[in-house]
């Protein structure tokens, strides 16, 4: 097997990994601590076209593979997870099922301007009563005429707010179970679609996560992703590559971490010498470096099945179990190797840690990736 990266990845790489250190780290504290987002990082990202890279260049996008994208989202993890979120909501939860699922009309239309970074683009999935359980959500999409009116409300939407084009999952028949969920495209701006509570986090902070509230929301039939009834199979596909999308998203804070780590553990001197030249604490870092590497190569090989067509829901599921706990085991011990320092804001650990925490809950909390996994190892 040979994992080396192409060339045009490795040129991808450098280029995302020159942006986020010149142009996204700078700001990635001063964001965290003030709780804000910043667009022009996302049309920074557009204008590199970061915003469509595996999307027909006839769709807007550069035409790249999922593993360039994973790779963008690690570059831009390993200095701001937030930023890193932005982009993997972006593409695989708004742009992936519209590619997968939408007409033709819907593709030109929407997902040119997601491709872009014209439009920035949502999910919104889960509910107050609904979060691991998504069939029993209670949001509601009626057939009137030429439109479907929405009610209800959707919690934790990350890229809630700021952005334009939402993937909205609701029910066209309520007695129906998971049969009975549909999904639509809602834009910013619509009649009846409003913002509500914006969430205060631990992490990712400078990524906002909020309420949307439908409230006689007239959305057009036309704005109907795939057909009345498939919302549930489109939601569970959509994950199924999102998912990947967090796992690149934790190896990049890991490696941030790892990095940040190493780099102090040279410098820093007790007992006469670099505490990296004390076994207990290259041992540390030995492992540390192992568990990413490790979480890499899982996230890599569910990115390239799915660039080649492959089933990709086992690994995806696999890479993202495996990559959240590795992020949190590194950045936990990031902070214990900068000592009483890393618990401070004056350095970057301590961000990375609180960071890492949700990628163990979102897009389905490592318990339903192990559900995902055991109900594939034994079927
Ligand atoms: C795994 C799960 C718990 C499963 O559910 P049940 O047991 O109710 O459903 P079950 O009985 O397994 O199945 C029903 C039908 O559905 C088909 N199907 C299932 N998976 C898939 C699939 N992967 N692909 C295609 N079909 C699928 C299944 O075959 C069945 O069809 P059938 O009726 O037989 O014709 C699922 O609900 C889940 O996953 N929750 C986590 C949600 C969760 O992850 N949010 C995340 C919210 S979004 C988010 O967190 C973020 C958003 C923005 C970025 C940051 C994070």
């Amino acid at each position: 097997m040979d994992f080396t990266l192409t060339e045009e990845q490795q040129m991808l790489k450098k280029m995302v990994r020159d942006f986020a250190e010149n142009e996204v780290e700078p700001t990635a504290a001063e964001r965290d601590e003030e709780e804000r987002f910043d667009r022009g990082i996302f049309d920074q990202m557009s204008e590199l076209g970061l915003t469509g890279i595996p999307w027909p260049e006839e769709y807007g996008g550069i035409g790249s593979d999922f593993v360039s994208y994973a790779i963008a989202v690690e570059e831009l993890s390993r200095v701001c997870a937030s930023t890193g979120v932005t982009l993997s909501a972006h593409i695989s939860l708004a742009s992936w099922p519209i590619f997968t699922f939408g007409s033709e009309e819907q593709k030109k239309n929407f997902l040119t301007r997601l491709a872009t970074g014209e439009a920035l683009g949502a999910y919104a999935l889960s509910e107050p009563g609904a979060g691991s359980d998504v069939s029993s959500m209670k949001t509601q999409a009626k057939k009137d005429g030429d439109d479907y009116i929405l009610n209800g409300n959707k919690v934790w939407i990350t890229n809630g707010g700021v952005a334009d084009i939402y993937i909205v999952f609701a029910k066209t028949d309520p007695e129906a179970g998971h049969k009975g969920v549909s999904a639509f495209i809602v834009e910013k701006g619509t009649e009846g679609f409003s913002f509500g509570k914006k969430e205060k986090k631990l992490g990712i902070r400078s990524s906002p996560t909020t309420e949307l509230i439908f409230e006689n929301c007239r959305v057009p039939k036309d704005n109907l992703l795939g057909a009345e009834g498939e919302g549930f199979k489109i939601a569970m596909q959509t994950l199924d590559g999102g998912r990947n999308g967090i796992a690149a998203q934790a190896v990049g804070i890991a490696q941030g971490a790892l990095d940040k780590s190493i780099g102090y553990a040279k410098e820093r001197e007790q007992f006469g010498k670099p505490i990296a030249k004390h076994q207990g604490l290259s041992f540390k870092l030995a492992d540390m470096a192992t568990d990413v590497e490790a979480a890499r190569l899982l996230t890599y090989q569910a990115a390239y099945l799915e660039s080649e067509g492959k089933p990709y829901a086992k690994a995806s599921a696999m890479a993202k179990l495996f990559a959240g706990d590795a992020a949190m085991d590194v950045t936990t011990e990031a902070v214990q190797v900068y000592g009483g320092y890393g618990y401070t804001k004056d350095y970057p650990v301590e961000r990375y840690m609180r960071d890492a925490k949700i990628t163990q809950i979102y897009e389905g909390t490592n318990e339903i990736q192990r559900l995902v996994i055991g109900r594939m190892v034994t079927s």
